[in-house]
């Protein structure tokens, strides 16, 4: 058992029947999802709603039931990875680029629990490069001015050669802070700017912090 392994498979232990659960997407959201399916097929009874194609195609092949937002109000618990996670419980998210569906998921869940392996736990966010998520609609002079206002280097996402597109069809432009030391001013900031959609920073939204060990071992941290 890895450490993500070990994150995963322990935040799936919150899942209870009747429960309606969030899908996070990533490397360690796999093993929540893997463990969820596993239960499903044992008999547990839920209904679940992913953060992106990538984590609704790993619901389909684990036979986890699932509905949309028009659906249901609200959901009882959300699980999803972290690229990082300061001591309190501040967020960088979207390494993946599944960032607008993740904080949309998170933020309607009673129960937000992050998993993480102990790699990812760090004093100050922004080592990690700021995932900001941007409307393809003049981008650039949105870039422009986010280049504008912070001194810090910006990279527009890529793949294959081409702009990286969200499953929401925007772009990501990736941000190099360095150190965020007020993580929620900074995010204020992006997300009043037009042309930004949403930002990785996610504040005061984790209820539990699930760590994993390489050994296997996890620490829950709660919400003070
Ligand atoms: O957009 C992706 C998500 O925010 C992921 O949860 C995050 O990037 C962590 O991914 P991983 O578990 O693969 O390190």
């Amino acid at each position: 058992m890895n450490a993500k392994q070990a994150a995963g498979y322990r935040a799936a232990e919150w899942v209870k029947d009747g429960m309606i659960v969030g899908l996070g997407t990533g490397s360690t959201a796999f093993y929540a999802i893997e463990k969820i399916g596993e239960r499903v097929s044992q008999g547990l009874k839920i209904k679940a709603i992913a953060t992106s194609n990538a984590s609704e195609e790993l619901a389909v092949k684990y036979n986890i039931p699932l509905i949309t937002a028009g659906d249901v109000n609200r959901l009882d618990l959300a699980i999803d990875g972290a690229d990082e996670v300061d001591p309190g419980m501040a967020l960088i998210k979207g390494g993946g680029g599944a960032l607008l569906r993740e904080k949309l998921v998170a933020i309607n869940s009673d129960r937000f629990i992050v998993i993480a392996d102990s790699g990812k736990m760090v004093s100050h966010l922004g080592k990690f490069k700021l995932p900001i998520e941007l409307v393809p609609y003049c981008y650039e002079w949105t870039l422009g001015q986010l280049k504008n206002r912070y001194d810090v280097a910006f990279e527009m996402r890529m793949r294959d050669g081409e702009l990286y597109v969200t499953d929401n069809g925007n772009y990501i432009v990736d941000g190099a802070f360095g150190q965020i030391l007020s993580p929620g001013q900074l995010g204020d900031e992006l997300k009043a700017m037009t042309g930004v959609v949403e930002h990785g920073l996610f504040v005061d939204i984790a209820h539990t912090v699930v760590v994993g060990y390489e050994d296997g071992r996890t620490e829950v941290i709660e919400k003070k």
